[in-house]
């Protein structure tokens, strides 16, 4: 099957970090951070800053490359690249829209029972400042082994 790149920023604030409540789509229900697919004809840079705008209207000055997590789905065959990226300087308020509630939590709060299962692996590594690659093998129960590739020396 074909691989569908994906866009997730993590914006940060004085300890907090902000995450959306999912209202419709993939993950709906879900907290997470901003994002969608990476739309033909622009970067993952450039998709990261349109979702997070679309999603809840924050113009994010600049983002940092953190991750990329690999999902592959024994059971369809799909494959999901997701390019994580972290904010931190930013214009303006953060806006409910029609796709994600936003809500600020402290890093030590973060709400991982409504979230992805894959978050509890990988989201402590990039709020300690990691960079890092990582791969979740989803077999059909749900279930999923998980592979973090050990922090890139790259800057
Ligand atoms: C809208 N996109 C969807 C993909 N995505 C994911 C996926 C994910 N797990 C994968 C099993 C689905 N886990 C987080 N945290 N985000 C970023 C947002």
């Amino acid at each position: 099957e074909s691989i569908t790149d994906y866009t997730l920023v993590e914006c940060m604030r004085g300890g907090e970090v902000l995450l959306g409540l999912k209202k419709r789509g993939l993950g709906v229900g879900k907290w997470n951070g901003f994002g969608g697919k990476v739309e033909v004809g622009e970067s993952a840079y450039e998709g990261a800053k349109r979702e997070l705008r679309e999603e809840c209207g924050l113009e994010a000055e600049d983002l940092e490359w953190r991750a990329m997590l690999l999902f592959t789905f024994r059971d369809s065959g799909k494959l999901m690249r997701v390019h994580v990226f972290v904010a931190d300087k930013f214009k303006g308020e953060p806006v409910e829209t029609d796709e994600m509630r936003p809500m600020w939590f402290h890093k030590s709060e973060i709400p991982y029972a409504d979230m992805w299962a894959d978050d509890l692996y990988w989201l402590p590594k990039l709020l300690a400042g990691d960079k890092f690659m990582a791969w979740f093998d989803y077999m059909p129960g749900g279930e999923h082994t998980n592979k973090v590739v050990d922090s890139l020396l790259v800057d």
